[in-house]
């Protein structure tokens, strides 16, 4: 059995398998605090619909749409409000995954919820805070449209993506570090928690 991640539920852990993991010459870091966010994406015929970050944390990064989940709201009111706010669209959000991120000098823990969705209804906008983009998810099919920018997304997007475009439910533990204006990913571990991928 792999080690168990510090910070997710350990039963959700249970009879899962470890995808990948680095890092282990190095201490998963101390968090006294979480706080909740989700991130929602869209994966319709073939395409993933991200946005590019125009302001905040994660500026001029591609990602899904989420934020923080306020007082009150629970987190899939939350990524649907996010998404509206961020993407102008609605959707019937289904979770895909749990991830901890943690970030030297941040003194909490980020716990994402990741959800995703196959539809949606209304047409997305560019926001004040993202601008959306459609980006093809394998190279057979839409070579019109740019693939998955990698490049420009947060560095350990690309260990969970292919369990979320599997359709697969995933667990992931990141800790980062700061290198000058760089964040550096440093651990990491992804479990994949689900394994009747339709
Ligand atoms: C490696 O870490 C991360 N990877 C990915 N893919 N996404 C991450 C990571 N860390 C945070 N995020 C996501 C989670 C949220 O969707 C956003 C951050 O939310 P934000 O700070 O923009 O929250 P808002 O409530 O929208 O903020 P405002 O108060 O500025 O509106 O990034």
């Amino acid at each position: 059995m792999s080690e168990l991640i510090p910070g997710l539920d350990d039963l959700s852990q249970k009879g899962c398998i470890e995808v990948s993991s680095g890092g282990s010459e190095f201490e998963w870091m101390k968090f006294e605090q979480r706080k909740l966010y989700t991130n929602a994406f869209i994966v319709v015929d073939g395409k993933i619909l991200l946005g590019y970050k125009k302001r905040g944390f994660g500026v001029h990064k591609y990602n899904g749409f989420g934020g923080k989940v306020d007082a009150g709201e629970t987190s899939i009111q939350a990524a649907s409000r996010e998404l509206m706010e961020e993407a102008g669209i609605e959707s019937s959000l289904e979770h895909a995954g749990t991830f901890l991120f943690l970030i030297a000098g941040v003194e909490w823990a980020f716990h994402i919820d990741i959800y995703r969705a196959d539809s949606y209804t209304g047409t997305p906008i560019e926001t004040e805070e993202m601008h959306p983009h459609w980006f093809r998810i394998n190279d057979e099919d839409h070579l019109d449209t740019p693939p998955i920018p990698f490049d420009k997304m947060w560095e350990s997007d690309d260990l969970w993506f292919p369990l979320l475009l599997k359709k697969r439910n995933f667990i992931v533990r990141t800790d980062y570090i700061r290198e000058g204006e760089r964040d550096v990913l440093r651990k990491w571990c992804v479990k994949e928690t689900s394994f009747n991928a339709s």
